[in-house]
């Protein structure tokens, strides 16, 4: 439809629609139907849908019922009475309603599309939905933590499309409409048109060796590519929809029509170098193998798992089946060493075949493992040049710097992997990832912490009641700073530290806080050191080194002068080094950044020992919303996050 090339633009507009009014298109409420009193589950659905929200006020149920505030109100009412709906007042917000079982726990999914949003939202979805969404989706946010009830928030981009498996935009709709409710045509209509967008342009190698663009119409060519490259990135028309591509402009031009909107594809002839002799010698797990097949198949892309999840291993089983001269990129000396341990252990590989190439070593061998640093610098452009290249692995690939996307952009490879622990589109980088590498190619983190392949740090937000009615009504008459003050220092949390301390005798722990007086007040109350901005810095340095001392059982002996606990203010929060913490308590601070939330999980959670996290956020404070924002951010990079209300 926008194929239209002398717009290049209108795939943005299609891009751009996301509060298009036409929403009440999508919502079959026929303002002729009879009265709203006669509300039913169903329309209030209807009605959710049109609103593309997972809730919704009175009057804008009226507005989509065709009726006034009140009636809606009362037939609001009325199915809330039957329990088919549940309402929520938020403070200084007009009260919400939305479908009771919702909340409830059932088996059922459900699926809820917003099609202006390209948003679908499934709850409790089945693995086959949730493998279909992955295919032409991506997960945005999940809410809640136990599988069986959690609800999912999908989005389409439009580089979901380009990515898609599939062979033609039919298989693509298709899928679509297997998980989807109904049918909807806009949507449909916009997924054709991307998929038409990726498929416009190709290169490929002419068989007298040189790189052809070609476009999918002469004025694609005369207009996209025209506005669109650079006088140096063609040498010269060949025909009126192909060109003779400069030699070392080929990156260039893929980014370019990228950026354009028109993803190219690229079929070029590239040879993979000597051959490697290279055989796996470890079993590969399931969703290993199907990381290397979707890889091989596309001959590029990029594995992101949780640490621990198995890449590297599936990048040397990818190493082997591409059998070519083999570059891998790290971001440090140590990596690179540990690469090479990890080749020898999992692989027939000849240990003189593999080559280190960094700021002690420069060898350059089939299997070369060099540094980003060493691979960005200009002098070191031979070790680009010496080789045909059949596979370029960059390890961490979201460290990629602009020096080393330029030099590597232009490196002929057959085949380009890149591995990733954090979800590609959390990098910053997700362009230059998608354009110098490939697509994500990943497993279902939830069933890789399910299977037990990947061990799962664990956070738990602990809702913690008012003491008393005292405090919460003085919480409520506050506001500002001192409010959120009174949150923080909810005495109730004393007596909940004291209990997740004892129900972890066993553990060293760190309890974090954001308020000295606070701070003073629990170390008192438990009898162990506080440590402040005030505190002294010997002092310090001191009670960091009892704590790190390790004894078997550290409370049993109560001669020894290690410490079990420390209480530690912000101060303290960032820069301090204390890998043997095993429980970490944050019992305030939940104003702060996204960044200091997952930076106070990320302390406890190294790859030793299982450390647990408990956030205490005061129940029915502002606290409550920063918890639950902090830890999706966290729970989308894959760490378990449980959530349990503290009995009053
Ligand atoms: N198929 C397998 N069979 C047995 N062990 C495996 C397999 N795959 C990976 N492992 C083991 O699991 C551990 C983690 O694997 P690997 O180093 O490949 O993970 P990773 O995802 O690269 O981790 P990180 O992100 O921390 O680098 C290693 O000890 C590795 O030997």
């Amino acid at each position: 439809m926008t194929d239209d090339p002398g717009d290049p633009a209108a795939g943005d507009d299609a891009d751009a629609s996301p509060d298009s009014p036409d929403a009440a298109d999508d919502a079959d409420a026929d303002p002729d139907s009879p009265d709203a009193d006669e509300l039913s589950l169903d329309r209030f659905h209807e009605a959710l849908e049109a609103e593309e929200r997972p809730v919704a006020t009175a009057s804008e149920v009226a507005r989509r019922l065709g009726t006034t505030q009140a009636t809606a109100r009362d037939a609001l009412a009325a199915l809330v009475d039957r329990g088919d709906v549940d309402r929520l007042d938020v403070e200084s917000d007009p009260v919400v309603f939305y479908p009771t079982d919702w909340g409830r726990l059932a088996t059922r999914e459900r699926v809820v599309a917003f099609p202006d949003r390209r948003e679908i939202v499934v709850d409790r979805p089945t693995q086959f939905t949730r493998a279909r969404l992955s295919q032409f989706a991506h997960l945005v946010d999940t809410t809640g933590t136990d599988p069986g009830t959690r609800g999912y928030l999908y989005r389409i981009r439009q580089e979901d499309v380009w990515a898609a498996p599939f062979d033609d935009a039919d298989g693509l709709i298709s899928s679509l409409r297997s998980v989807l409710p109904r049918r909807f045509d806009h949507l449909e209509e916009w997924i054709r048109d991307q998929w038409r967008r990726a498929h416009r342009f190709r290169l490929y190698t002419h068989e007298d060796g040189y790189v052809v663009l070609q476009a999918a119409s002469e004025s694609l060519m005369g207009n996209v590519a025209d506005q669109h490259l650079a006088d140096d990135h063609l040498r010269a028309p060949i025909s009126e929809t192909e060109a003779w591509v400069n030699e070392d402009a080929v990156a260039g031009v893929k980014r370019a029509l990228y950026d354009a909107g028109y993803p190219v594809e690229d079929e070029r002839d590239l040879d993979v170098g000597d051959p490697v002799d290279v055989d796996l010698t470890t079993d590969l797990r399931s969703y290993q193998e199907t990381w290397v097949e979707t890889f091989l198949d596309a001959r590029s892309g990029v594995y992101v798992g949780p640490p621990g999840s198995g890449k590297t291993v599936a990048a040397i089983a990818t190493i082997a089946a591409v059998g070519g001269e083999t570059l891998i990129l790290v971001p440090s000396r140590e990596l690179a060493g540990q690469w090479r341990e990890e080749l020898l252990d999992h692989s027939t590989i000849d240990p003189a075949d593999i080559g280190l190439y960094h700021g002690g070593q420069k060898e350059i061998r089939p299997v070369t493992i060099a540094t980003y640093q060493i691979a960005g610098m200009d002098r070191h452009r031979a070790l680009f040049d010496s080789r045909k290249w059949g596979l370029i692995c960059f390890d961490e690939c979201h460290h990629v710097t602009a020096p080393v996307y330029s030099r590597t952009a232009e490196l002929q490879s057959k085949h380009r992997l890149g591995l990733s622990a954090t979800p590609v589109r959390e990098t910053g980088s997700e362009e230059e990832i998608y354009t110098l590498i490939g697509r994500p190619i990943g497993a279902d983190w939830d069933e890789l912490f399910e299977a037990g392949f990947v061990q799962e740090p664990e956070v738990e937000i602990r809702y913690v009641p008012w003491r008393d009615e005292l405090a919460q009504n003085e919480y409520a008459s506050a506001d500002g700073r001192e409010r959120r003050r009174l949150a923080a220092e909810n005495p109730a949390k004393i007596e909940e530290i004291r209990y997740l301390l004892a129900a972890h005798r066993d553990k060293k722990a760190l309890v974090f806080i954001e308020f000295l007086d606070q701070g003073e007040a629990i170390a008192d109350a438990l009898g162990v050191p506080f440590i402040s901005g005030e505190t002294p810095h010997y002092e310090r340095a001191e009670l960091f080194r009892r704590f790190r001392e390790e004894g078997d059982e550290p409370s049993a002996d109560a001669d020894r002068d290690d410490v079990d606990t420390l209480v530690v203010s912000r101060v303290g929060d960032e820069g301090i080094d204390l890998p043997n913490a095993e429980l970490a308590i944050v019992a305030s601070g939940l104003g702060g950044s996204r960044r200091q939330g997952s930076q106070r999980a990320g302390r406890t959670m190294r790859p030793t020992g299982s450390a647990l996290v408990y956030v205490l956020a005061t129940r029915g404070s502002s606290e409550e919303e920063f918890a639950q924002r902090q830890m999706r951010h966290l729970a989308r990079k894959g760490i378990r996050v449980r959530e349990t209300n503290v009995a009053e």
